[in-house]
């Protein structure tokens, strides 16, 4: 058996998150371990955000990120600012250079605990999201569900933010739509090669929307932030917002989104800190720590 690993519980507004210290070892967290400690409703998470140390000079820490059905995810908007809260806590530092899968990205404790980070440049080409045909204009792909007629979600926005992500735009109320019974279908479509992640988007107002999403590899998620980033880019781009939004997740929790000028998107939102234990990254065999909160 492998040494254990200390591990928090967190969530970033809903967002069910494991922030796992594997500073100071080789290992990673498997997939088994993921599919263990999402199998006990005390662990049960989207993303399992696996802290290592740096790989590149300029850069803190790389983070590696595992779905709940244990692939990995090469962004998490969410999961990294229950990292940064983490590591805020721990240091008493406020800014932090990470690398991820997606490649190196900024984030900052503000005095009021919430957190931003840096999601960088969102990508359009449909090689780089990617999708399957070429479509010139990813502002809106042909791609539809429901009865070829009266097709029930059809026509989404496509975009990278590192991950892939499809917005389908509607004008109901998001829980009118069985997003449950959609999203698997649409989440394996074969025009997503690398799956996607499905969000269904509700406009308010030019700085508003609602949204819900299917998260590729973790199904139905209170909160998606680098869904919330893309729907912002794809909102932006088709001029149903402006480039800063504020957005109601599932969960009840509002994130906000800033399409800088710069072309960066900036996610900014809360986390919070649920309890803490150790476990094993390679059988996911976990306990929890004694003076932890409940
Ligand atoms: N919850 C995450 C997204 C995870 C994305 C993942 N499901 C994938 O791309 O496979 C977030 O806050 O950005």
């Amino acid at each position: 058996m492998a040494s254990t690993a200390p591990f928090a519980k967190m969530n970033g507004i809903g967002n069910e998150i494991i922030v796992a210290d594997m500073r100071g070892r080789a290992d990673q967290v498997t997939a088994a371990a993921a599919l263990a400690l999402n199998a006990d409703a005390a662990t049960r998470f989207d993303q399992i955000m696996a802290i290592h140390d740096a790989k590149t000079p300029g850069t803190a820490y790389y983070v590696d990120i595992l779905n709940s059905d244990g692939t990995s995810a090469q962004a998490c908007g969410n999961g990294m600012r229950c990292v940064v809260q983490a590591l805020a806590a721990e240091t008493g530092q406020k800014t932090f250079t990470f690398e991820t899968r997606a490649g190196i990205l900024n984030a900052r404790e503000h005095a009021d605990g919430t957190i931003s980070v840096d999601m960088g440049v969102p990508r359009f080409g449909w090689q780089e999201i990617p999708l399957a045909e070429e479509f010139r204009d990813t502002r809106m792909i042909e791609l539809q569900i429901g009865p070829i007629d009266a097709p029930v979600l059809h026509s989404p926005s496509a975009v990278s933010m590192g991950n892939p992500h499809a917005i389908f735009w509607v004008d109901r109320d998001v829980w009118s739509y069985e997003l449950e019974r959609f999203g698997p279908l649409l989440e394996n479509h074969p025009i997503f090669p690398e799956r996607a992640n499905i969000t269904i988007a509700q406009v308010t107002s030019p700085e508003s929307m609602i949204i819900r999403t299917w998260e590729r590899g973790a199904g139905l998620t209170k909160a998606c932030g680098s869904a919330a980033c893309a729907s912002v880019v794809a909102a932006a781009r088709t001029r149903r917002t402006g480039r800063s939004v504020s957005l109601l997740t599932p969960g009840g929790g509002t994130l906000h989104v800033e399409w800088r000028d710069d072309d960066h998107v900036i996610l900014t939102g809360a986390a919070e800190w649920e309890f803490s234990g150790s476990f094993d990254p390679s059988t996911g065999t976990w306990a929890r720590d004694t003076e932890s909160a409940a």
